[in-house]
């Protein structure tokens, strides 16, 4: 049996890649191709059983909501998620009429992606300096990119648990905020450059050394493997899943 599948921002840069990943996988079945300005609803999923949203920041959480009261599991890749938002899916997830319903909400589904951010998270307790440098195409909406977000939070998780204190900075003059974003105290920077897609550099420094983790995404395709296999598991993980890891046994 196939799974049924709606692509929500189906006309989009990424919506448009995962419908053609959909249709060319096997045992998935694309039902529905939804943008801007279509309902959400079950006339309109057409009987899909997962829903995957890449549209943008203001409106993913909305679709979440409705696709799941429309009966659906969701994927989402869409970024500007943040525990508020997290914590209404959860609510949304144990009413009575979404119980068994499930949703997995990744930054990044790039599998290169997806070990960068776990290295980075090992390597982070035996580094003094951390910082992160994201690089992507200038069409991209928000900043920082939801996958610097996780990783910069992430980082901060590891040296806080380790027991490290803040990185050392003696910047006392900033106007411009040249040091970039600061992100649970660790400092994120954006280049939005013609020709990129979607890349990051974790830089992490000790006197007299430096550990560069690098992950690029060449084109779209990238995410695609974790998609599908985001859209193929999801139905067997209740409640809500963040980030790939958990798929992939990291
Ligand atoms: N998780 C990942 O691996 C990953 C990878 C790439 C991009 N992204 C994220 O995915 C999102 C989309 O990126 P993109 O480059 O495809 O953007 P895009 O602007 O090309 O596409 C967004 C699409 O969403 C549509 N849209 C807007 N409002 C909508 C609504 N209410 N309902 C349905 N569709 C609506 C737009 O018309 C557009 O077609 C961004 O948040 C981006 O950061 C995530
Ligand atoms: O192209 C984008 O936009 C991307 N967005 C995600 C992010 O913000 O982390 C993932 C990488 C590509």
């Amino acid at each position: 049996m196939s799974i049924r599948v709606a692509v929500l921002g189906a006309a989009g840069r990424m919506g448009s890649t995962v419908c053609r990943a959909v249709e060319q996988a096997e045992g998935l079945d694309l039902v529905a191709r939804l943008d801007a300005g279509d309902p959400i609803d079950a006339e309109h999923l057409r009987g899909a059983q997962v829903a995957v949203d890449f549209t943008v920041p203001d409106v993913t959480e909305a679709n979440v909501h409705a696709a799941i009261d429309a009966g659906c599991d969701v994927v989402v890749g869409t970024t500007g998620w943040d525990e508020e938002s997290y914590g209404r899916i959860r609510t949304h997830l144990e009413q009575p009429g979404a119980r068994g319903r499930a949703v997995l909400i990744a930054p990044n589904f790039a599998l290169s992606a997806v070990l960068a951010m776990s290295l980075a998270a090992k390597a982070a307790r035996y580094f003094e300096s951390a910082e992160v440098i994201e690089l992507h195409h200038p069409g991209k909406v928000d900043a920082p990119s939801g996958t610097a977000v996780a990783t910069a939070q992430r980082l901060a998780a590891a040296r806080s648990e380790a027991g490290l204190g803040p990185v050392p900075d003696a910047t006392q003059v900033d106007p411009d905020g040249a040091r970039g974003a600061v992100i649970d105290g660790i400092h994120v920077h954006a280049v939005r450059l013609r020709g990129l897609t979607a890349h990051e550099e974790v830089v992490l420094g000790n006197p007299g050394e430096q550990l560069t983790i690098r992950t690029d995404s060449f084109d779209r395709e990238s995410f695609m493997p974790g998609v599908v296999l985001a859209v193929r598991e999801v139905g067997s993980r209740p409640g809500l899943t963040i980030g790939l890891d958990a798929l992939l046994d990291l």
